[in-house]
């Protein structure tokens, strides 16, 4: 493993929409009252009570029976005054006879039912007198059953509860269409309400300011006019001009989009509404379009307001794209109701929309129209300088020691992002505390940072060779970041397992940069194939540890053949989309490759001669200055984890010497 650059964090997957926990209830209430309302008012009354043959029989002889029905050997019918069975003797007879009682004997003889109504079973043994004996006593045998057609009560009983629950669907269809207007008591389940989080400037608890947004200078500026606009509107439509009303915010997760529209909020002192555009899509088509109907109209009762729909991308993605059937038509809508809002404000109620994304490249047209959103303000991952404003900002509420250097920090943590950062603080925080410290020292912060940056120690039983193995391969890659002109300092280096890797050697660059040098990218590949080329000079064996630096080494490779024009073989032609640094994502290109198999051979040739060079580069070096790599095994394996000045003392060399020349920052 070689530790060049950090791994990003990767942020968490979107959460599906669901509806509302509170609508679920209400569901399971009203099927409660309908449950209810079926026993309560059509019970047993009509309910029929069944009888045993035998009973039949005797109620007939007693001329108690008015009509009977039968299909096969049911027999249900009428009694002219109603019977009890079983009757308050049969269940004492039946107690006695079964002493001790037991559950199945109570299962024998059912609880004792009144009921004009009855069933029973013809027996086996066809009782061949029945009929002349029924017609005896003035039966009347029906040809249609007979507890049907007894009107709206069985009407009722039967479609009582679809009608409830058809009921109960088309109110919830109706409010959620409407934007959830009137409906039982507040907020009961406001499908159609916008659920927008809505912070008020008025509370200082939650007031955020341009003083807590830090690093971000650019963005923050382009921002101050907005303020300036929703304290006095008037200044800016007085000669004419209308106001923006939509800014989108651009920039990769954690760069904190959020954080700076409800500064700009808490700047002018106006109401934050707030909502995730992932939230406006649920099931039921038309649901998002209420939403924003009622987010438009909350903001609208408040004005001056703010409006900020994160992750707009979600609904705004270009129509009529890949997206196919199911929800299309439900974001269509949803956007369609978003831009029908915009147009419709004049730009003299104070009311501001900002939207938040990360993949501007795939957001529909329409709604970057001018009157929509026409602005767009990015917001870059922090510099070196900018880490170190927002590591302030974080500490502001850490009690810190003395001998933390913030700007050691932010030289150490390129690539993070304002959320990145707030959280190496937190887990130094959290550190020190389960340290039992006062303060929040140095060594906290930087072993918060090798947690986060190379995940979390993993215990791993390792054989004695296996642990040299690995020492000699992490002692590879070190030793050359401190004899290749250009590489990047070696910061550190251990053969505790953490997360995927068995050991990692951790170099960092000095500055950032910005613009690569093809010797520092040489340099680079040469670090990382170390790992490999000690084992190699060492054993003459190869293992398997070496794949995330091949894969690594490669694309580095690659780039210089196909993207950054450093192989004259191929000259200065772009062979491969341009890679978004900041979004990790390669824009351009989809599908066919732009160039013919004869240039692919010569791409991969190109690409191996790199590699090859400098896998011959690497083992030349080791093998000249195999002592200084027996000498940082030594150390490694007595002490397991080496910072920088250990590890100059036991190879005893310099640190390399840097490139010519300041990178160039953008
Ligand atoms: N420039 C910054 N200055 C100070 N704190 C920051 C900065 N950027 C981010 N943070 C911290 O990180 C947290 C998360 O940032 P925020 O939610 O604003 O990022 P975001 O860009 O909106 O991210 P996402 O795209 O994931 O929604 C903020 O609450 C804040 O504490
Ligand atoms: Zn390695």
């Amino acid at each position: 493993m070689n530790g060049t650059p950090p791994p990003r964090p990767t942020p968490p997957p979107a959460t599906p929409a669901m509806p509302p926990r509170k609508s679920w209830w209400w569901f399971v209430v009203v099927l409660a009252i309908n449950y209810f309302i079926v026993t309560q008012l059509f019970p047993q009354a009509d309910a029929p009570v069944t009888v045993p043959y035998t009973v039949f029989r005797e109620e007939v002889g007693k001329n108690n029976i008015t009509a009977i029905y039968s299909r096969g050997t049911a027999i249900e019918g009428r009694f002219r005054a109603p019977v009890t069975w079983p009757t308050p003797e049969d269940v004492k007879q039946a107690r006695a006879a079964s002493a001790p009682r037991t559950a199945i004997d109570r299962r024998l003889l059912p609880p004792p039912r009144t009921s004009i109504h009855f069933t029973t079973e013809l027996p086996a043994f066809f009782d061949r007198n029945l009929e002349g004996y029924l017609i005896e006593h003035g039966v009347e045998i029906s040809a249609v059953p007979i507890q049907q057609g007894s009107g709206w009560a069985t009407l009722l009983y039967g479609f009582g509860p679809a009608l409830l629950l058809i009921g109960f669907y088309v109110w919830l269809y109706r409010r959620a269409a409407q934007g959830g207007g009137g409906g039982l008591g507040g907020g009961m389940f406001g499908i159609g309400k916008s659920k927008a989080k809505r912070y008020d400037a008025a509370d200082p608890a939650n007031r955020v300011t341009f003083n807590d947004v830090a690093g971000i200078d650019e963005a923050e500026n382009e921002l101050v006019e907005i303020v300036d606009f929703l304290k006095a509107p008037e200044k800016y439509t007085r000669l004419g001009g209308t106001a923006p009303k939509g800014v989108l915010l651009i920039g990769s997760p954690g760069t904190g989009k959020t954080l700076l529209a409800k500064a700009v909020a808490g700047e002018a002192g106006v109401p934050f509404f707030s909502m995730s555009a992932a939230e406006f899509v649920e099931m039921i088509v038309g649901v998002g379009a209420a939403r924003v109907r009622d987010l438009f109209k909350q903001a609208r009762e408040s004005a001056p307001a703010i409006i900020f729909i994160d992750e707009i991308d979600a609904i705004g993605r270009a129509r009529g794209g890949m997206m196919m059937g199911g929800g299309h038509s439900e974001q269509e809508q949803t956007l369609q109701q978003i831009l029908t809002e915009m147009d419709g404000f004049s730009g003299r109620e104070g009311i501001i929309v900002l939207a938040a994304t990360n993949t501007p490249d795939v957001l529909d047209r329409a709604l970057l129209r001018p009157g929509r959103f026409d602005r767009r303000v990015v917001v870059n991952l922090p510099d070196k300088a900018g880490r170190e404003a927002i590591l302030r900002v974080h500490v502001r509420k850490v009690p810190l020691a003395a001998d933390v250097n913030l700007e050691e920090l932010a030289q150490a943590t390129p690539g993070f992002s304002g959320a990145d950062l707030k959280n190496l603080v937190n887990e130094a925080a959290l550190l020190a505390a389960r340290r039992a410290e006062d303060a929040v020292t140095h060594k906290d912060f930087l072993d918060a940072l090798e947690k986060i940056v190379l995940g979390p120690e993993r215990p791993l039983l390792l054989t004695a060779e296996d642990r040299e193995r690995i020492a000699y391969h992490e002692s590879g890659h070190a030793v050359l970041g401190l004899l290749v002109p250009g590489a990047d300092p070696v910061h550190r280096v251990s053969i505790v397992p953490r997360g995927q890797a068995l050991g990692v050697t951790y170099q960092r660059p000095q500055t950032d940069r910005y613009n690569y040098p093809e010797a520092y990218l040489r340099a680079r590949i040469i670090g990382m194939l170390g790992g490999r080329a000690a084992e190699e000079v060492v054993y003459g064996t190869k293992t398997t540890g070496a794949e995330n630096d091949i894969e690594q080494a490669t694309h580095i490779a690659r780039g210089m053949v196909t993207r950054w024009g450093m192989s004259d073989a191929i000259g200065m032609v772009q062979l491969a989309p341009r890679e978004n640094a900041y979004l990790g994502t390669s824009m351009g290109f989809g599908g066919e490759k732009p160039f013919s198999e004869q240039t692919a051979a010569l791409i991969d040739a190109e690409v191996n001669r790199i590699i090859h060079g400098c896998h011959e580069e690497a083992k030349r070096l080791l093998r000249e200055h195999r002592a200084a790599l027996d000498a940082l095994v030594a150390a490694l394996l007595k002490k397991e984890t080496l910072a920088e000045d250990e590890i100059l003392e036991a190879t005893g060399l310099p640190p390399a010497p840097q490139l010519e020349g300041r990178p160039v920052a953008s």
